[in-house]
């Protein structure tokens, strides 16, 4: 898909198609619509970055609960978006042992209760021994260095879905 295609696109067009970048805020994708035309594939991914930056706290802690857990109950009864199922899929989270399955539920629990909003992390560039060790060390962070480094997954995740459908126009990070 080039920008031309892109820019051509009317709001509930670019809104199905962009709507999942973010992960269930399809808003995001509503409100980088009025800012087109974009010059170029980077500058649409620009725009989707510089809303996340621009909301306060609270914006972006919803956006983080937004996010369904890692290997949570969604992903075993399969009703996540079809973006977040590939990506745990692919990390293998749906091949967990029960006791690998129970610690992270454990972790996940642990993190959500210390920030109070979930553990997030781009599944596509971890794997399922990654995942419970990477919770384990952010479970020890301060909360607003973890937010940030949260926020900055939320970017890896958006970067690849637009990746995906932009396709080879788009570099894949
Ligand atoms: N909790 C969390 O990180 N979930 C997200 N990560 C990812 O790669 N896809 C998701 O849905």
């Amino acid at each position: 898909m080039d920008i031309e295609k892109v820019n051509s696109m009317d709001f509930r067009e670019f809104v199905d198609v962009f709507g999942n970048v973010i992960e269930r805020c399809p808003l995001i994708a509503a409100a980088v619509w009025s800012q087109r035309p974009f010059s170029n594939l980077e500058d649409l991914e620009k725009h989707f970055f510089a809303f996340i930056d621009a909301l306060p706290l609270s914006g972006q802690e919803g956006i983080l609960r937004c996010h369904p857990d890692l290997a949570g109950p969604e992903l075993q009864r399969g009703t996540l978006t079809p973006e977040s199922q590939r990506e745990q899929s692919g990390a293998g989270l749906m091949n967990l042992s029960a006791a690998e399955r129970l610690r992270l539920a454990e972790l996940n629990a642990r993190y959500q209760a210390r920030f109070g909003f979930p553990f997030v992390l781009a599944a596509r560039l971890s794997d399922r021994e990654a995942v419970p060790r990477e919770l384990a060390r952010r479970l020890r962070c301060l909360r607003a260095q973890e937010l940030s480094t949260a926020m900055d997954e939320v970017k890896k995740i958006g970067r690849l879905r637009l990746a995906d459908l932009l396709g080879s126009d788009f570099p894949k990070p």
